[in-house]
């Protein structure tokens, strides 16, 4: 951590005469503390107040809202003032992380997936909650804000080269994955050995980190030689396994591969050719049941040339292929063989949401049931993402594309083609979806519930959390008017016996730079508690949990 990093945290953000933002802060800061406890003049509030830090790091135009503006300082840590009750038996740590920082000096980046990783952490204990936020020393990052530019490939930035040849080099280092980032700003998992990853879709940005100073501790290598550059945002981890997929873009394919905990060498279980396509499509992320890993081969592939270009395409790394179809494999998990292959309608999808296996009377499993947060196989929410577009509303155009929970149906049976329908009324969650949680016993299992963000139109964003019931085929939705809420968390009360038993956790941006951790009752969808934040921070992404033992 650089000295600007931490010179400027406290400046306006102190616990002293605070009317009630916050507690309390943690050590390390007590120098200006000790100055600031002195002075009398009540605490301004801190959204209306440049710190000395946001003047060299978190530069901010008033007109963005706080989900959209870069992140306001290096760190903070603190006690939050609690409205409402937080359960006793809420121990331990919620994680989330997310690109919040969105430019390099005066270079501002394009597009929501380029920011550098927040690390965002809410800690419960005693009914008491600590927050705090931490920038992933990630080396994109620490190059970037030596260099004072952007020195890796990032979602949709490439650095800036001076001349021709510079670009042939860059070009050179991209096969080697040398000049990929290791930004990893999309999710964060606990490993069943208790390590804590940050990730993105380089395999060279898993990132461990301490889920407790949110300190970045150095890269994740793994250490098979599996190869690949890139694997999915997504594993699915458990305490007993970590399975991932690993597109193969020469090839076109992907290994279907898992990693026990204690070990950082993942093992293949077997291999899908792709049905079609120059390239194999986008996996984000992928579901699998008790039994099955389902992998995705959606009509969205990665696209070589696209990878080569210094400037963005519409739909940057990736192009839009319906004439190749769109299939889904199975494989089983325990031989690698794949059950099933079967031609799908197409789709587009960032997130699986869930999978199981569907019974006859008899107990034979005939089909599998796949879930997913579904853009209608329509590619235009990947550039709704821009952060101009995201900045850029004006309260009234309804511009969010439509979205759906969508169900697809793998049969068993050798048939060539599956269904894909809605697993409700998409307008019960006012057609937007995406950023979805399940309760984790229920991961491959047969399950009701799912917690996601909807939409209340008109928006051009998700702004509300809803909590879809996948068998009465209803959604129960929460919104605060003007607030962007991060991915509807859910945490298991111990003991619970009903899957819905337990809480969400939510961080909700507000538009006047402010911010707040909210959580939900996992049953009633009733607000338990919130706590609002010393300042807002912008939009996260994915997250997990960290019990206290
Ligand atoms: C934040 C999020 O959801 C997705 C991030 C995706 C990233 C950073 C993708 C990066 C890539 C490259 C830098 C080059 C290779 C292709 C690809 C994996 C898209
Ligand atoms: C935030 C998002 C889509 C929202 C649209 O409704 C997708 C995020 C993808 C990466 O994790
Ligand atoms: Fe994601």
């Amino acid at each position: 951590m650089d000295s600007l990093s931490l010179s400027g945290v406290c400046r306006h953000h102190f616990p002293v005469k605070n009317g009630g933002f916050f507690l309390g802060n943690k050590a390390g800061f007590t120098r200006r503390r000790v100055a600031i406890a002195g002075v009398a003049s009540p605490l301004r509030r801190p959204e209306i107040v440049p710190s000395l830090e946001e003047e060299t790091f978190g530069r901010r135009d008033r007109n963005h809202h706080t989900a959209w503006t870069s992140v306001r300082q290096e760190r903070w840590e603190g006690e939050l003032v609690v409205q409402g009750e937080i359960p006793l038996w809420l121990k331990g740590t919620y994680l989330r992380n997310g690109p919040g920082l969105w430019h390099i000096e005066d270079y501002n980046f394009r597009h929501l997936f380029d920011g550098y990783a927040t690390l965002v952490k809410l800690h419960f204990e005693n009914g008491q909650l600590i927050a705090g936020h931490r920038q992933i020393e990630s080396e994109a990052y620490k190059a970037a804000r030596k260099n004072k530019r952007i020195c890796f490939r990032e979602f949709s930035e490439v650095p800036k080269y001076k001349n021709f040849m510079a670009y042939v080099g860059d070009i050179a280092k991209l096969f080697s994955g040398a000049s990929l980032t290791d930004n990893a700003n999309t999710g964060v998992v606990k490993l069943g050995d208790g390590r804590v990853v940050c990730l993105t879709e380089t395999q060279k940005g898993s990132l461990v980190i301490d889920p407790d100073s949110l300190e970045t501790l150095g890269r994740f290598e793994y250490s098979d030689g599996l190869g690949g550059l890139i694997h999915s945002a997504h594993p699915i981890v458990t305490d007993t396994e970590f399975l991932t997929l690993l597109p193969d873009l020469v090839n076109p394919g992907y290994l279907v591969v898992r990693m026990e905990p204690g070990t950082n060498e993942r093992k293949l279980i077997g291999r899908v050719n792709c049905r079609t396509g120059p390239a194999p499509g986008w996996v984000h992320s992928f579901p699998v049941t008790e039994h099955y890993v389902v992998v995705p081969e959606m009509p969205l592939r990665y696209c070589a040339q696209n990878l080569l270009r210094a400037e963005p395409t519409p739909l940057y790394k990736f192009e839009w292929h319906p004439e190749s179809k769109a299939f889904l494999h199975v494989m089983c998990k325990a031989s690698g063989k794949i059950v099933a292959s079967v031609e799908v309608p197409l789709f587009i999808t960032f997130h699986f949401i869930n999978a199981y296996e569907e019974e006859d009377e008899d107990g034979r499993v005939t089909a599998i049931i796949a879930d997913c947060c579904e853009h209608n196989a329509d590619t235009t929410i990947l550039d709704r993402l821009r952060l101009q577009n995201l900045r850029s509303f004006n309260g009234e155009d309804d511009i969010l594309p439509d979205a759906r929970v969508g169900r697809f149906t793998i049969p068993l049976d050798g048939s060539p083609y599956g269904k894909l329908e809605s697993a409700l009324e998409p307008n019960e969650h006012g057609k937007g979806m995406d950023m979805c949680s399940i309760n984790p016993a229920n991961l491959g299992k047969k399950y009701r519930y799912a917690y996601a963000c909807g939409a209340k139109r008109p928006c051009h964003f998700p702004n509300t959390l809803t909590k879809l019931d996948l068998v009465k085929k209803v959604a129960k939705n929460w919104h605060d008017e003007g607030a962007v809420p991060s991915e509807p968390f859910f945490v298991a009360r111990p003991g619970a016996t009903e899957e819905d038993d337990g809480v969400v956790i939510s961080l909700i941006s507000e538009r006047n730079g402010s911010g707040y951790a909210l959580l939900l009752d996992g049953s009633t969808f009733e607000e338990i508690a919130r706590a609002k934040l010393p300042y807002g921070l912008p939009y996260g992404l994915h997250g997990c949990w960290v019990p206290k033992e």
